[in-house]
């Protein structure tokens, strides 16, 4: 899948996208205060504003609807920087193109909907408008990518994503939790696409957005998404998550953005006599792991001959224990051993299985 980077948009972006503004679009004296404190503030990118607002329950804020988009208009205007807000089907769509909206998102409950994905796209063939596609509320990598998939067989090139995390009902921290690995996974299978953090949705907390901001870019994020209101308190939706201008100004000067080390340039011999070190060690592990997955498959044959339950609790209890203590004694903390042995013991567990399930095909052609 072939895309444009932000920077080729032509829109004005820079290589890292700050896109500020509020949730919800309320009034005209809202957006006026944003653009007096956005005016002259080159590190602000692009404008969010939301105009139709999915809610769980009826009764709340649905969004301002078309009365916002002229509003919006004027922002752009003003800041001249472009504008982006949330559609979620081909009227939101017709009107944004009307009103000459800059930038589209996708939200998080519509990309879970392969049906309104579509009508989207569909609606958006001939046009040549960038589209941002957050991802799916539940941790589903292929709803996401399908969904970028949709946008570009409809002929958009202009393609980013947005993360804003996922539902997590067992989660305490975060409102949605982040599953960084995942978002990573997505560069994996996407390489051109880039994305763009959105740190309240995943806070869920003004507080944390300073620290998730910084995670993301640690992680090579593009480009962060920060909702900003005049007055958070009074926010007629997602009152909690706002920042101020002024907090949002303060959480850029304090994180920093972080460079890509491009693979295609020449590398600092120091860092690459280090990689090459990884490299090899990386060599040593496997075979150490192949080396266990042998003596593995032969207590598998020992239990095979002898009629013995794959899974020993008793002796699995007492490895994990150990090894994770010899682990502390390394500096690896508890969480990481944890999660590398139980990877290796599924690994175990699975190979003796299918020792097992080949004694059964034998058993059943004699
Ligand atoms: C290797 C065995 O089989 C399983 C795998 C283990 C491991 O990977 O260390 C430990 C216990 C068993 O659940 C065994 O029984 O010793």
């Amino acid at each position: 899948m072939k895309t444009l980077k932000m920077k080729d948009w032509g829109l004005g972006l820079g290589k890292h996208v700050v896109i500020a503004g509020p949730c919800s679009v309320e009034t005209e004296k809202q957006l006026d205060d944003l653009c007096n404190s956005f005016e002259r503030e080159p590190q602000i990118g692009m404008f969010r504003g939301g105009v139709w607002k999915p809610r769980t329950r009826p009764g709340n804020f649905e969004g301002l609807g078309d009365t916002a988009l002229p509003w919006l208009q004027e922002v752009r205007n003003r800041l001249k920087i472009p504008v982006c807000i949330e559609v979620a089907n081909a009227a939101h769509v017709e009107a944004a193109l009307k009103h000459q909206i800059d930038v589209l998102w996708i939200g998080a409950r519509t990309t879970v909907n392969p049906f309104s994905v579509q009508e989207i796209a569909d609606s958006l063939r001939g046009v040549d408008i960038p589209v941002m596609v957050k991802n799916p509320i539940n941790p589903d990598l292929a709803l996401w990518v399908g969904a970028l998939e949709r946008m570009h067989d409809a002929g958009l090139n202009k393609l980013a994503a947005i993360h804003r995390g996922f539902a997590d009902p067992y989660d305490k921290i975060y409102r949605n939790k982040p599953n960084w690995n995942l978002a990573m996974q997505l560069k994996l299978e996407l390489p051109d696409i880039e994305i763009i953090n959105d740190p309240s949705h995943i806070g869920g907390k003004w507080e944390m957005i300073k620290d998730i901001s910084q995670r993301a870019l640690n992680f090579g994020m593009d480009g962060l998404m920060i909702e900003t209101h005049p007055n958070p308190k009074e926010a007629w939706s997602d009152a909690r998550q706002q920042v101020t201008p002024e907090q949002l100004l303060t959480i850029l000067k304090e994180i920093s953005f972080k460079e890509k080390i491009d693979l295609e340039a020449e590398i600092p011999s120091n860092l690459k006599e280090m990689r090459n070190a990884i490299d090899h060690i990386d060599q040593k592990l496997i075979d150490l792991l192949s080396d266990r997955f042998h003596v593995i498959d032969q207590v598998g044959a020992y239990k095979k001959a002898h009629q013995l339950a794959v899974y020993q609790g008793d002796r699995w209890k007492n490895v994990l224990q150990n090894r994770i203590d010899l682990g502390k004694q390394k500096d690896m903390s508890e969480k990481f051993m944890k999660s590398f042995l139980v990877a290796i013991h599924d690994e175990s567990i699975k190979r003796q299985e299918k020792q097992m399930a080949l004694e059964k095909e034998v058993a059943k052609t004699i």
